[in-house]
């Protein structure tokens, strides 16, 4: 096999800022405000020889918190969905899926390699050990100073898995910055176009800087694909050219660019369990689930916020059927209509978190307790959201810092008694 050589050539960016004025060329940004309304049919669902449950298609649980009648009319209940003008394409779902699917046959046949990890050595140029030393400290730098319990989390971790950690979350970090950070307004499609490039050269063993540097060391060392990254940027694209979700299943598909494909790069990276007997899709299935979950919540939070930002990422459909609008976001006031709508929205958002957590007990031991206590963190928000009335237009939910603090010893307990790995059936419906 052609082993990409690792070359850390003069870094251009040595500083722990997250510094990529270089993408950053050109001026502008487009918005597009897509406002219809669609309604989804029902269609069945091909039954597969595996089947994972589904948090779009489950019945008990759609996302309007209607009767159960018109439930019907809004749900996802199929691979295949289709407009009100009949027009027929493949659900989010579906899509998400095979992505999850081939994720998981990637990482089963890279393994059964075994070369991966044994080559690692030899695939760094001599003499520039200590440079990805350095590359890998910035990367810890940056990760405790913008995430600092998660930071706490990943020192759990073993030294090598949480060094790719930490260089996932800054290339995670640097490409959400490009489009929430200070420089946001300047980012446009080819912008991102180039980082997309840059990207390619990571994968293909071309570090651009330092940060560039210590992922492509990490992606050499784990099965980590390349697909889940480029799809963080077609969210960011996403980003430039939405501000209005018709219906979840739009949604979805944003949430699976922006954070499901954290979980699908950390799975190689965190390892699952030798003992485990769940099947490698359920698992990533459950990696999915969760940044899902952190994403659903994240917009919860944030629905004042990004308002004033004029953006609105809930539903337009599930907002009318609440007997809502985006005036009603914009004026900010917390009516019964809000509260019954947030309601539904918070329960959606904690069945992608009880779906996840039966995943945390099929990762490898160390990674468990990491990657609890990151889900009981941000389900909290949840909590913090009801405490606070759903008002979150004025006042922005959040785990208090006695809270997370206890967020790990209580994940670890709860590993311990709560996570012993499941047999494959329990994780994998038929
Ligand atoms: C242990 C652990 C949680 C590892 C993940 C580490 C990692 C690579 C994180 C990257 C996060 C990041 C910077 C994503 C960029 C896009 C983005 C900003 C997404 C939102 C995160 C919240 O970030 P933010 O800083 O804006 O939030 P606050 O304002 O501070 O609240 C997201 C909401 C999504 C993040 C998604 C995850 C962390 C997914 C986690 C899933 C796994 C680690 C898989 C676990 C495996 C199983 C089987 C359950």
């Amino acid at each position: 096999m052609a082993v990409p050589q690792l070359r850390v050539a003069v870094p251009a960016e040595f500083s722990t800022s997250l510094g990529f004025s270089d993408v950053v060329r050109e001026t502008g940004g487009r918005m597009l405000n897509t406002k219809h309304d669609c309604r989804f049919q029902q269609r069945r669902r091909k039954k597969k020889a595996w089947s994972l449950f589904s948090l779009l298609t489950n019945t008990n649980y759609s996302c309007a918190g209607l009767g159960p009648e018109k439930d019907l009319k809004l749900s996802v209940y199929s691979s295949l969905v289709v407009n009100p003008a009949g027009d027929v394409s493949i659900s989010s779902e579906q899509k998400v899926l095979d992505v999850v699917l081939k994720q998981a046959a990637l990482m089963e046949k890279q393994l059964r390699k075994k070369t991966v990890i044994e080559v690692k050595k030899d695939m760094v140029v001599p003499g520039t050990n200590y440079l990805l030393n350095e590359a890998y400290d910035r990367c810890r730098e940056v990760c405790a100073e913008y995430a600092k319990t998660f930071y706490l989390g990943t020192l759990l971790m073993t030294p090598e898995r949480r060094r790719a950690i930490w260089a996932i979350y800054v290339w995670c970090r640097r490409t959400d910055e490009l489009v929430d950070g200070p420089n946001a307004s300047h980012i446009t499609p080819s912008a991102l176009d180039r980082w997309q490039a840059r990207l390619e050269g990571v994968f293909a063993g071309r570090p651009y800087d330092m940060f560039d540097a210590a992922l492509s060391d990490t992606v050499m060392a784990f099965p980590v694909d390349i697909q889940p990254f480029k799809d963080m940027i077609e969210g960011m694209r996403m980003d430039l050219k939405k501000s209005r979700y018709k219906n979840f299943d739009e949604l979805y598909l944003y949430c699976y660019y922006v954070a499901g494909t954290v979980g699908l790069m950390s799975v190689p990276v965190m390892g699952i369990a030798p003992e485990s007997l769940a099947t490698t899709e359920s698992v990533y299935n459950a990696a999915l689930a969760l940044g899902i979950a952190n994403q659903l919540t994240n917009i919860l939070r944030d629905v004042g916020e990004d308002a004033r930002r004029g953006r609105v990422y809930l539903p337009q459909d599930e907002l009318a059927m609440a007997g809502l609008s985006d005036e009603d976001i914009f004026s900010g006031k917390v009516s019964d209509r809000w509260r019954n709508f947030m309601m539904n929205q918070i329960k959606r958002a904690r069945m992608f978190f009880q779906e996840a957590e039966k995943g945390v007990a099929e990762l490898n031991q160390a990674s468990k307790w990491p990657v609890l206590a990151s889900l009981l963190l941000y389900r909290q928000i949840l909590d913090e959201i009801e405490a606070n009335d759903y008002d979150c237009f004025t006042k922005r939910a959040y785990v208090s810092k006695a809270k997370k603090l206890m967020a790990l010893p209580l994940a670890y307990g709860r590993t311990l008694i709560n996570h012993p790995p499941r047999k494959k059936t329990e994780l994998v419906k038929p």
